[in-house]
Formats: structure tokens, sequence, C-alpha cells
């Protein structure tokens, strides 16, 4: 699962799994070719309406994954599962340390509590930018997702220990990475269930 705003046309795709270090060789890790017809991107998607979200997209590996230490699986949440203000998550990424940084070598986790969408909206946060499909993390003005971020996920740790894909990254300011009161925008993933069902079920 990554966001639709990755994937272009042009391009073709790899799935790495079990990476920490992006320019080290790593026995923990593997990588799979997608061909473009397991690329599913959300029909709604357009690159130059990100504000109307739609910001995912579904890559299907065609051969079977064996889970390790270094390999494991992240839920996808509850359908209109919304997580109240301030619940702890935490974004993962490989994005630019800070704004026009440059890209971190090692995964990096920063804690980003949830913004609600009551806050994320306000008209000196995002006004009408963010929608309920989207979930805010952050915007503390410190700690932030950042670009090459994109499509990563927001992680949360649910009440019974298992860790929950609630966000894909999906946009942050213009004006910088860690602008205050712009927190990071996410696709909420429990916003496409369905979607994601329905495109496991037909390929
Ligand atoms: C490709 C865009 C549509 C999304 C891209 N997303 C990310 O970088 C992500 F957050 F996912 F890691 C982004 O924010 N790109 N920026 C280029 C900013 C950007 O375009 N943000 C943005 C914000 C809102 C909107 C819409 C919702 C009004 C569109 C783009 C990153 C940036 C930020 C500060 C300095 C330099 C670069």
């Amino acid at each position: 699962m990554t966001a639709a705003h990755c994937i272009s046309k042009s391009r073709t795709y790899r799935v790495v799994l079990g990476k920490h270090n992006l320019k080290a060789s790593e026995p923990g890790s593997m990588s799979v070719e997608i061909a473009p017809e397991n690329i599913f991107v959300h029909e709604k998607w357009n690159p130059i309406l990100v504000a109307l979200g739609y910001d995912i997209a579904l890559m299907k590996i065609s051969s079977p994954v064996a889970l390790s230490n270094t390999i494991e699986l992240g839920c996808i949440p509850a359908s209109n599962s919304i997580l109240p203000n301030n619940y702890p998550c935490y974004v993962t990424g490989w994005g630019r340390l800070y704004t026009n940084g440059p890209i971190a070598d090692n995964l990096q986790q920063a804690l980003m509590p949830v913004v609600d969408h009551a806050t994320c909206s306000k008209l000196d946060w995002w006004g009408f930018a963010v929608r309920k499909t989207m979930v805010c993390a952050g915007g503390d003005g410190i700690v932030a997702g950042c670009n090459g971020d994109s499509g990563g996920p927001l992680n949360c740790q649910a009440t019974d220990g298992t860790w929950e894909i609630h966000g894909i990254a999906s946009f942050v300011s213009s004006l910088g990475c860690n602008a205050k009161k712009k927190p990071t925008v996410f696709t909420r993933v429990s916003a496409y269930n369905d979607w994601i069902a329905q495109i496991m079920a037909n390929n």
C-alpha cells in the first residue's frame, strides 16, 4: 500500500522488504519487481486536485513473502475507525531529515500525535484542504513527515498491542515540512476498507 501520488505511468516499481539502511546490502531484506498490471491507483485520484483525497494505491506482490524478524505485517484498521485527538502514532520513512535537507539512509521514526479533523480543518490550520478521508498528525512546528516520506505509513499501536497503518503520507506544507499548525496529512486508510477489499477480491 502506498500513495497514488507516488505512482507515475513512466516508471517501473519494485517493493523492497525488510530494509533499514538503504545504502547497505542487508541479509534480512528482499526486493520484488511489480508488474504495471499489479499496481492499482484509486480511480478517483487526481494529481492536480490533491485536496480531494483518494491518495492511495495498492501493489500486488506476485510471490509469497516469508515473514521474519525483519519482515512483519501491519494491520489495516477497522472500517471508519477514527483516532482521538493526541492519540500517539509514529511516522516512519526515509524522507528528508528536514525541509530541503538530505534524505535518510536509515529508516527514521517520529512520534506524532493525531490532530483531529475539527482542529486540522481550522482556517489557520489546513482549512478546506483537508477532508474527513484524511488523518492529520504532528503540527507542533518541530516534528513532521517530509518529502520522500510519501506513501509511507502512520503507525499506531492498538490497545491489544497490534500495530495498525492508519495513514499513508500524502502531503506537508510547501512552507516547510514542519510548519506550525500544518500537520503532516495522511490518507485515512480506514476510509478505504471497501475499496481495498474490492481490489483484493478482483485481483
Ligand atoms: C506531491 C505533493 C502533492 C505531495 C508531497 N507529499 C509529501 O512530500 C509527503 F508528505 F507525502 F511526504 C508534498 O507535500 N510535496 N511538497 C512539494 C509540498 C507540497 O506540494 N505540498 C502540498 C500541500 C497541499 C496541497 C493541496 C492539498 C492544497 C498540495 C501540495 C513537499 C515540500 C515541502 C516543503 C518544501 C519542499 C517540498
